[in-house]
């Protein structure tokens, strides 16, 4: 399948995120194919996915385009999408339909760059999705040649703009000045926020721990139960 191919069928839909780090309680492979399946049930249009074992088992599981991603720490470099090309040779084995990267204007480990990343990816002939932070890094990252970037660090560089929900402004401002497809990604938490989304021009959007990360459900959940507890509490003091 082309490039474009796959990033077509992802035009206005929506792309679960499907990842549990090996310290989360979801982590294994199997139980991520069944994550993916039960969003593609849902009517999910793609996947994104953490490590080559997780986009193995999920690409045997659902019939829909794989995003690929490989999570790394290294010790000299805050990069850890991607953050290497021996990350994407893992992906490319494994065979991810689309590879998401930082594409961040942070260091990368052992001196590898950015440009480094796109050509190897561009040559590769793989959709690639460049996961940016600011504005600048979105139109820079087009300028390398990804077929779509991604608003997931939006609030996880230092320098970007911190705030709690999805950064709206940011996708705004790069639907309008891109000419490649933008996705929304990052702590969106409500299908309103979907539709806002894709009000401001997303070409489609990303959740993940909303619909794939119980424990973060739970808390949200639970964080109320706690506040009425409190005030009930609160209320039961003798004057
Ligand atoms: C910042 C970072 O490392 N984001 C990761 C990127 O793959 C994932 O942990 C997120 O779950 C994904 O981006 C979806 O975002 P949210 O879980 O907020 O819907």
């Amino acid at each position: 399948m082309t490039t474009s191919s796959i990033v077509e069928k992802l035009h206005l839909g929506l792309i679960v995120s499907c990842q549990a780090l090996a310290d989360e309680p979801l982590h294994g492979a199997d139980i991520m194919a069944r994550m993916a399946r039960a969003a593609e049930e849902g009517g999910a249009v793609g996947i994104r996915a953490n490590g080559a074992a997780d986009v193995r088992a999920i690409k045997q599981t659902v019939s829909l385009p794989v995003i690929g991603i490989v999570k790394r720490d290294y010790s000299d470099s805050a990069v850890y999408i991607t953050p290497t090309l021996r990350e994407i040779d893992e992906l490319l084995e494994a065979g991810a339909d689309m590879i998401a990267f930082d594409a961040t204007r942070q260091t990368r480990p052992g001196g590898c760059t950015l440009e480094q990343i796109t050509t190897y990816l561009n040559r590769s002939v793989r959709a690639s999705m460049a996961d940016i932070s600011i504005l600048e890094e979105a139109v820079y990252a087009e300028s390398l040649g990804v077929s779509c970037v991604s608003t997931t660090l939006a609030g996880y560089t230092p320098y970007s703009l911190q705030q709690e929900g999805p950064n709206l402004e940011l996708l705004r401002m790069a639907t309008e000045r891109l000419s490649i497809p933008v996705i929304a990604e990052g702590r969106i938490h409500e299908p309103s926020q979907v539709e806002a989304a894709l009000g401001l021009g997303a070409y489609a959007v990303v959740v993940g721990s909303a619909i794939t990360r119980p424990q973060l459900i739970t808390q949200r959940f639970a964080a109320v139960t706690r506040k009425v507890r409190m005030s009930s509490n609160g209320n039961d003091r003798p004057n």
